[in-house]
């Protein structure tokens, strides 16, 4: 398979160069040349298969030749098996036709653990074997940073270092990334939001001598990895439910976009999906773009849905890209216009190839908080608040005789607060996976300023600590 930019100006490249690269040079974001396609056949043989033969089924077309499917296999077995339940990503009935697909029994009880762990073993075989190392720079609203920590910890070629919107995240997701004790592990907290630290990360692309001083990686969604790994359990659930002879609705509590489009991908492969939910909360820029064609910028809103406050959703370009017909010129201008004006207006053709697909609604705060007391109330079902806002926008779009599925993406002990102050009961975290007391904090304090951050990535990364001082836009001084 071989893998192209959205923005069409930078080089294609093989699954493996896209897996390490994360970022296109030219901006934009990895997609396939082409979408591989199951046959009717082919789904309905994964129904009622474990987690990980279903994973290799939808994966192995993305990943082709590259790597040899007994090391694909084995890499896939050990990744779900840091998982605390059986099936993986287990189905919950909440009612004749909906379901909660549950994604949090993974190490850090967030759905990013899913592709997380399987991201960390493909790129650490990939390096082993060629002999390399590399620097992962992220940006998290909360759960990605835990997730990719907790993975990375463990690869020795890889040193990984997450920015997190400082004081804007819950005190159980700081905990998860400040006490991960490992030398190649850093949390660095940001003045800004995560939107600023998302910038940032992409900047730092764009300053070629730091990216290649470091040999600079992503693991945020916009590394395909990572929307890859995220398509399988659409495929997990919708056949567990009937498809392909049943089409399945899914609704997704949507921040950076890649867990709905990783469904929009599920789609392409032959899935048959009804509709695809965004569910979004007061940073409603998704849901008012589907409204109404206008892509406008706000500043974010803080809220109890810290993971969601985002309005800068990268995956939304992988999106655009097919909504304009594949075509990366138009993608580039709809980026220019973003970054320029902070805004853009859809085309009538691209809108509407998008409303073909996907429907939107968004949350706010109180309502937020009585639905978590809603789902305790009626189900006795202790739902994190992120979960909460899809089940309302869920309720809002579901259709007779078509499941509908809500994906609950993360542990409701990650937002104790919120629960506790929508119930009046204590989320309590499985001991496994445990953090909110004991282990010391060490987090790097940063203004939300690249220069600074790129200094201490420099002193700190293993390829280049003690030996680099500074860079300057040509190259390296020391
Ligand atoms: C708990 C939780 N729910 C939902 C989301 C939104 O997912 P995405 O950014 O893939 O749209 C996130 C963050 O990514 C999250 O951590
Ligand atoms: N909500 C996310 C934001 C980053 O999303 P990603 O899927 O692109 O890594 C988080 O928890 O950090």
């Amino acid at each position: 398979m071989r893998y192209i930019s959205t923005r069409g100006q930078a080089a294609e490249l093989s699954f493996k160069e896209a897996l390490l690269v994360g970022l296109a040079s030219d901006g934009g974001l990895y997609v396939p040349a082409a979408w591989p396609k199951l046959s009717f056949d082919e789904i309905r043989s994964l129904r009622g298969k474990p987690y990980a033969e279903v994973a290799f089924s939808v994966m192995s077309p993305f990943v082709g030749e590259e790597i040899d499917d007994v090391d694909l296999r084995r890499m896939i077995e050990e990744a779900y098996a840091t998982f605390h339940h059986p099936a993986v990503t287990p189905l919950v009935q909440m009612g004749p036709n909906d379901w909660l697909l549950e994604l949090f029994h993974g190490p850090t009880l967030a759905f990013k653990d899913v592709a997380m762990q399987i991201l960390a073993r493909l790129m650490d075989h990939v390096l082993t074997e060629r002999g390399e190392r590399l620097t992962i720079v992220g940006a998290t609203s909360g759960d990605t940073g835990g997730a990719a920590l907790e993975a990375f910890k463990t690869c020795h070629g890889i040193d990984t270092f997450f920015m997190f919107p400082n004081g804007k995240v819950s005190d159980f997701q700081r905990r998860q990334m400040t006490t991960i004790g490992a030398e190649n592990c850093h949390a660095i907290a940001i003045d800004g939001s995560f939107d600023d630290c998302q910038s940032m990360v992409k900047d730092m692309f764009g300053h070629q001598s730091f990216a290649s001083t470091v040999r600079l990686s992503a693991v945020n969604s916009i590394n395909w990895g990572r929307v890859m790994a995220q398509v399988v359990y659409y495929f997990t659930a919708a056949t567990a439910l009937g498809a392909p002879e049943q089409s399945v609705s899914f609704t997704v509590p949507t921040g950076n976009f890649g867990d709905i489009y990783a469904g929009f991908v599920a789609k392409q492969m032959g899935l048959p999906i009804s509709r695809l939910v965004i569910a979004t909360n007061e940073n409603d820029i998704l849901a008012r773009t589907l409204t109404t064609g206008d892509h406008r910028l706000g500043s974010v809103k803080p809220t109890i849905t810290p993971s969601m406050d985002i309005q800068i959703s990268s995956n939304f370009e992988r999106l655009l890209f097919e909504a304009a017909g594949r075509d990366p010129a138009a993608v580039r201008d709809l980026m220019a216009a973003l970054k320029d004006s902070r805004r853009y207006s859809l085309p009538d053709k691209m809108l509407r190839f998008i409303r073909d697909s996907f429907d939107a609604g968004a949350v706010s705060e109180v309502e937020t908080l009585e639905e978590v007391a809603r789902i305790w109330k009626y189900a006795g079902y202790l739902a994190d608040p992120h979960t909460a806002v899809a089940v309302k926008v869920a309720c809002d779009h579901a259709v007779p005789d078509v499941p509908m599925v809500t994906l609950s993406t993360a542990h409701p002990a990650k937002f104790r607060d919120a629960v506790r102050n929508a119930t009046g009961e204590e989320a309590r975290p499985p001991a496994w996976g445990d953090v909110s007391s004991g282990r010391t904090e060490t987090v790097e304090h940063l203004a939300g300023d690249r220069a600074r951050v790129e200094e201490f990535i420099l002193k700190h990364a293993r390829l280049t600590r003690g030996s680099v001082k500074s860079l300057t836009s040509e190259g390296v001084t020391s």
